[in-house]
């Protein structure tokens, strides 16, 4: 991954510094006689990280489709910079808000870089005819958005891989792809759907830099995740659902010290849990790993 390039700080998705992006009042999502998602309020602003935790069932994912226009709320309201989301995903993408899926999506007999070109499609003016008869606009057009797709590669670690086809990159990797294939829409707030499941510690760490990369690009982020590790260390604020209800909300230290929080979701911590000096010594031993497998931030990890 590559910190220093590539997202255009004036993307049209872009946002003033603590700008309400995301705001949800009263969301709720019934299925028949389950009501799935009760009256959750939530706000993110710009440049803040954002975490929804909580057990399994508990929501999460049906209040990200109804914040992407995948499910119409039952009941409430979603408003991205102060309008109300159109109910539709295509709009909702056009509008600034994009996402990753719990369980990949990339297109598996395409390239990564036609991945994230199809990503792009949402912001390429160039129409119908002009595809179809190939003119001068197409080509600029084609030629813009291939260099924007690359970009954007270079900036998840994936650009020398363009030309692979998506269902060779090993898991961690689709995963940063299905990342890069959002970003191309050029959002102003990107939702993640457990973006570290599968992933073992050293790819969980290269994902938390990348995420920090893409909020100080100025993209706010909402995330959700059950590597409590990988929350706490992102976030800087957490909501916590269950079932359906938002139950508490906070910085990392409230949530993880609310008993109510212990008590429905994250478990009394263990007597002989790690202290600090064990920390310590596993975030050594992956730092050994980092320089071992030259997985240093902006270079390929070859495995
Ligand atoms: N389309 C649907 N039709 C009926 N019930 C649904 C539908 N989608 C989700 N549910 C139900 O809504 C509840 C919330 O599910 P959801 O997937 O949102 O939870 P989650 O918090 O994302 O869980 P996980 O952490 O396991 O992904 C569950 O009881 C689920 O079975």
């Amino acid at each position: 991954m590559t910190t220093d390039t590539t997202i255009k700080d004036d993307a049209p998705g872009s946002a003033a510094p603590g700008e309400t992006v995301l705001d949800a009042r009263g969301v709720t999502m019934r299925f028949g006689g389950l009501t799935a998602v009760r009256n959750v309020n939530l706000t993110v602003n710009s440049g803040e990280i954002v975490g929804l935790i909580g057990p399994n069932g508990a929501g999460k994912t049906t209040f990200f489709n109804c914040l992407t226009g995948l499910y119409i709320p039952t009941e409430g309201e979603v408003r991205y910079k102060g309008n109300v989301l159109p109910p539709k995903s295509f709009k909702v993408t056009a509008a600034g808000i994009a996402r990753t899926f719990q369980n990949i999506r990339l297109f598996a007999n395409m390239t990564v870089l036609e991945n994230v070109l199809v990503g792009r499609h949402t912001r390429t003016k160039e129409g119908l005819w002009s595809a179809l008869l190939r003119g001068p606009g197409f080509h600029k057009a084609e030629a813009a958005s291939r260099e924007r797709a690359m970009e954007l590669l270079e900036f998840v670690g994936l650009a020398s891989k363009a030309e692979h086809l998506a269902r060779n990159l090993p898991y961690g990797e689709q995963r940063k792809l299905e990342i890069a294939r959002a970003l191309a829409s050029e959002p102003g707030l990107l939702l993640l759907d457990e973006p570290t499941a599968g992933m073992n510690p050293q790819e969980t760490r290269a994902t938390e830099e990348l995420v920090f990369a893409i909020r100080d690009k100025g993209i706010a982020v909402l995330v959700i995740e059950h590597d409590m590790r990988f929350i706490f260390n992102l976030c800087d604020r957490v909501a916590v659902l269950v079932q359906g209800e938002k139950l508490v909300e906070g910085d990392s230290a409230t949530v993880q010290g609310d008993e109510r929080v212990i008590a429905a979701y994250l478990g009394e911590p263990f007597e002989d849990s790690p202290g600090d000096e064990e920390i310590a010594e596993v975030e050594a031993a992956e730092a050994k790993a980092d320089t071992t497998t030259d997985a240093a931030p902006g270079k390929e990890n070859d495995r």
